[in-house]
């Protein structure tokens, strides 16, 4: 099956759309929100202006490696080569649509009952647009379905199935006895000026219906306060080299991965060595200040790694630490045994930049994307988290200065892991 992810679905609609956007700004700026897969529908417009759209649109959906689909016209989703069409019942059979296009494509039905849903399934349909949930001006002559009739369909099926019709922050967490995969959303989207913002609070709000079933922690500076231990690691690499950072360059090294240190001091003081030399340093200087210091647990984190363990949510670790690193500090602090699988970004060569290391963990944990939450102190390295659908509780740090650039991605903020919100909110949900 292809891998689509269907969390925050946006189905266009020009005629409703706020008048400080064009159809390519409130699409791109719906992506940057987190949208997560787009639907072009043109209800009034002529083929030659469809078409055109199309080609706008799909440039903008491959620049951030979105899908598109287009609605009803297999013909116009065929010509801009988009990945698919949405179908509904008075559209094409999709019997004929599968050969028209192919296995490779996406073809969406929509169903208002179990009975439909379930023929969708069987014709080979990718996925199910279930609706109207919610009476609707955006399309007026949708039949009405019930969050029972959701929920049935949903324990039912096999593939994924979205909430389309009056779904905004007010209706989202009445779907939530459905877990459905997504909502397609057209005029809690289009109708907002600041559509990024819209289209994030959609999606948090999407998102927090499902339980955590899984966690995972960054090392440094998250679970532990080993952050002292990196300040003497930066003054004895210094000693070593005999070279001097400013206190403007530390600042900023907290903020930057190994590799980037590496370059970065390679090129300001000319080292005679590698990235991969320089990196063999750090490595040593830590381990041996990490064997010779003593090292402390984030204030609140065994409780918390206790409690989740009772409770049978799955632990991981995703950090930038080799496994001869993190294998000290999780063994000094007597942490180690509480994990299912801990992920060295290095070892692994995957960056947290990236969803990769994410997608991974949650493959190797079997815990859906949505149902994970990711509890990091440096922003830089959650980006890969949230662009893997993850919640994201940030857990400050003095060190790291942040990035306004990427706050926006935040879903929860804690100062340690005694913070009630954790048990009250985060973790825990309240009905
Ligand atoms: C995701 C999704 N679900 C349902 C629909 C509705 O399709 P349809 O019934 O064909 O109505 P129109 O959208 O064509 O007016 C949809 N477009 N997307
Ligand atoms: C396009 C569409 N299809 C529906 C269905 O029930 O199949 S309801 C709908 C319109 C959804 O718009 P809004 O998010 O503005 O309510
Ligand atoms: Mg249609």
């Amino acid at each position: 099956m292809k891998n689509i992810d269907y969390t925050m679905y946006y189905v266009t609609d020009e005629d409703l759309l706020s008048s400080n956007h064009t159809l390519e700004t409130s699409v791109q700026d719906a992506i940057l929100g987190g949208c997560t897969m787009i639907q072009l529908r043109e209800k009034h417009s002529s083929t030659l202006d469809f078409y055109n759209k199309a080609i706008k649109i799909k440039a903008i959906c491959d620049k951030y490696n979105i899908p598109l689909i287009i609605n009803d016209r297999i013909d116009v989703a065929l010509a801009i080569n988009a990945d698919g069409v949405h179908l509904g019942q008075d559209d094409m059979p999709l019997d004929i649509a599968r050969k028209i296009m192919g296995d490779g494509k996406i073809i969406g039905i929509s169903t208002a009952t179990l009975d439909e849903a379930l023929i969708a399934q069987q014709g080979g349909a990718d996925y199910v647009g279930v609706g109207a949930m919610y009476s609707t001006n955006t399309k007026t002559d949708a039949n009405l379905t019930t969050i029972n009739e959701l929920t049935k369909i949903k324990n039912n099926l096999k593939i994924p199935v979205v909430a389309i019709g009056g779904i905004n922050l007010d209706t989202i967490p009445a779907l939530k006895p459905a877990q459905i995969d997504g909502v397609a959303i057209v005029s809690a989207i289009s109708m907002q000026e600041d559509t990024v913002s819209a289209t994030r609070k959609l999606k948090n709000t999407f998102l927090k219906q499902y339980q955590t079933k899984g966690v995972i922690f960054d090392i440094d500076g998250t679970l532990l306060e080993t952050m002292n231990i990196w300040d003497n690691v930066l003054l004895n690499l210094m000693n070593t080299l005999n070279i001097s950072y400013t206190e403007d360059e530390i600042q900023k090294i907290w903020n930057m991965g190994f590799a980037e240190l590496a370059q970065f001091s390679i090129k300001k003081f000319k080292l005679d060595m590698s990235v991969k030399e320089f990196w063999q340093l750090i490595k040593k200087l830590s381990v041996e200040e990490y064997k010779n210091s003593k090292i402390h647990l984030k204030k609140g984190a065994k409780k918390l790694l206790e409690y989740l363990k009772e409770k049978g949510v799955k632990l991981a670790i995703a950090t930038a630490l080799c496994k001869e690193q993190y294998e000290i500090v999780l063994t000094k602090t007597g942490i180690i045994d509480y994990f299912d699988i801990i992920a060295s970004s290095v070892d692994l060569k995957m960056e947290k930049s990236d969803r990769q290391i994410f997608d991974y963990i949650a493959k190797n944990l079997q815990v859906p994307n949505k149902n994970l939450i990711f509890f990091e102190d440096d922003i830089n390295s959650s980006t890969g988290a949230k662009l893997a659908g993850l919640k994201l509780c940030i857990v400050s740090n003095k060190k790291y200065n942040g990035n306004s650039k990427f706050d926006a991605l935040i879903d929860y903020k804690i100062d340690d892991f005694e913070n009630k919100l954790i048990y009250d909110e985060i973790i825990v949900e309240k009905n």
